[in-house]
């Protein structure tokens, strides 16, 4: 067995509690623990050949949104992070520019790629000095460098990396290993097997000093540019800067195979139907049928706020997903004014659903009425999908009888956190009983 000085899991635990214990302490006397300037490296200029895909993953949509804003937005939402260089490859520089402008990404500055990831990142680092191409960035104390597939960041954490490299001059997110790591002969056969339990998988974020990077970089081999994986490395072996390892959170990640792009729409959608808000309206039958589908909601596990109406120009809670319950069969003109009003309060960057409820009080069956709206509802079920939003409209069928009602209760919150969970367009526009 090779000797190899790795992290036992006691020097893993004693970095984390030191790096809790920073953060704690300064987050404790109120005041932000970040105190020097921060910027962001973004390698965004592979391929993505492992995905089988025409178009590279980063750019693969996810709910109408391409991957690569969400790792943006999460870093744009950090306030103590000043600057976000994203490295794309050349021929990606106007799809990149595209997003930048539709998603509204403030902060973000693009910047060419290399052949691999390293040469990629140095050009990314390259932004901050005199040396890079173009207008230069506020050289920042620290810099993070996240991979662009890497879309689920928490903050609490990048802090950890962030707080942990301005002291210690690098850190790197590390998990456990899944599988056994081993070593095979040039025939193939099982040479050995490192103890898994010594070793951690590198992941990012990571941080460092920038002026330990960049000088890194500035020292790297062909060989290291052309085949290296890892910026620790490189640290340590150019200028001897041994990283702090933090063990990160499971959502870490990195998309790197097709099926990688299905669990990630998975998260997103869980992360989206956490919670509802219901626009209850002023009449009595929609503000008891509000206390009991927010009741059925939380029951399933939802955050549910209820509110009487949007007003003009406020600004609604940050959750993604409206409830318009109304006694009135929908008319589309409704519809549209009450979406105009949702796209003015809300960022609709993220794809939310508005879940027109129609209770059927009168019991005269409107089915002509409703045949001639809708085909106008599905017309603006389709425009509006194109805006990020999807409308769902189910009509609930009114009975005095409790059991009945009780059934038809179940009914309508069962199909609401399914189409709220979903975001099927198969559904959009059409109209749902209950
Ligand atoms: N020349 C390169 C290669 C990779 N990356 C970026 O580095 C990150 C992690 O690399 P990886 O998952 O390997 O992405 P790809 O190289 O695109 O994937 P593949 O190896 O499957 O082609 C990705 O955001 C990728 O876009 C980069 O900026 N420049
Ligand atoms: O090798 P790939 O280009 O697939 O991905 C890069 C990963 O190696 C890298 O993100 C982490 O291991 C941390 O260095």
């Amino acid at each position: 067995m090779e000797e190899h000085e790795t992290c036992s899991e006691r020097t893993v635990e004693r970095q984390r509690d030191a790096t809790n214990e920073d953060c704690l302490s300064e987050l404790t006397k109120g005041r932000c623990p970040v105190n020097f300037p921060v910027a962001v490296v973004l390698p965004a200029a592979g391929s993505g050949e492992r995905t089988g895909l025409s178009t590279p993953k980063q750019f693969c949509k996810i709910l109408g949104r391409p991957l690569i804003s969400y790792t943006i937005h999460a870093f744009e939402r950090v306030f103590w992070i000043d600057s976000i260089v994203v490295v794309v490859a050349k021929e990606s520089h106007d799809l990149m520019t595209d997003i930048i402008q539709k998603y509204n990404h403030t902060k973000v500055k693009i910047v060419e790629g290399g052949s691999t990831r390293h040469r990629s990142i140095f050009n990314g680092l390259l932004a901050f000095s005199e040396q890079g191409f173009g207008p230069k960035l506020q050289k920042p104390k620290v810099v993070i460098i996240h991979d662009a597939v890497r879309p689920f960041l928490e903050e609490d954490f990048l802090l950890k990396i962030t707080l942990a490299a301005n002291k210690q001059g690098a850190s790197g997110a590390v998990r456990p290993l899944v599988s056994t790591v081993v070593a095979a002969t040039t025939g193939g056969y099982l040479d050995h097997s490192l103890e898994r339990a010594r070793y951690r998988a590198s992941e990012m974020p990571q941080g460092f000093i920038y002026d330990i990077i960049y000088q890194a970089y500035q020292h790297c081999s062909e060989a290291e540019f052309k085949f290296g994986t890892e910026c620790l490395e490189l640290a340590l072996q150019h200028c001897g800067t041994s990283a702090v390892l933090i063990e990160g959170p499971s959502s870490l990640w990195k998309v790197t195979h097709k099926q990688d792009l299905a669990s990630a729409e998975a998260v997103i959608k869980e992360s989206l139907s956490q919670s509802a808000c219901i626009i209850t309206g002023e009449c009595t039958e929609t503000q008891n049928l509000s206390t009991w589908m927010k009741n059925g909601l939380m029951a399933e596990g939802m955050w549910v706020d209820a509110i009487p109406n949007i007003e003009q120009g406020m600004t609604l809670s940050t959750n993604r997903n409206l409830i318009k319950l109304s006694v009135n069969s929908p008319k589309s003109v409704e519809i549209e004014e009450f979406m105009k009003m949702c796209e003015e309060t809300k960022d609709v960057l993220y794809p939310f659903v508005i879940l027109w409820v129609y209770l059927n009080v009168s019991g005269q069956a409107s089915f002509s009425q409703e045949n001639d709206e809708a085909s106008a509802i599905m017309t603006l079920a389709e425009d509006a999908q194109k805006r990020n939003i999807f409308l769902y409209c189910v009509r609930l069928s009114y009975s005095k009888d409790s059991t009945e009602c009780e059934r038809t209760m179940n009914k309508l919150c069962q199909i609401t956190v399914a189409l709220i969970r979903d975001r099927s367009a198969a559904f959009s526009g059409q109209m749902l009983y209950a």
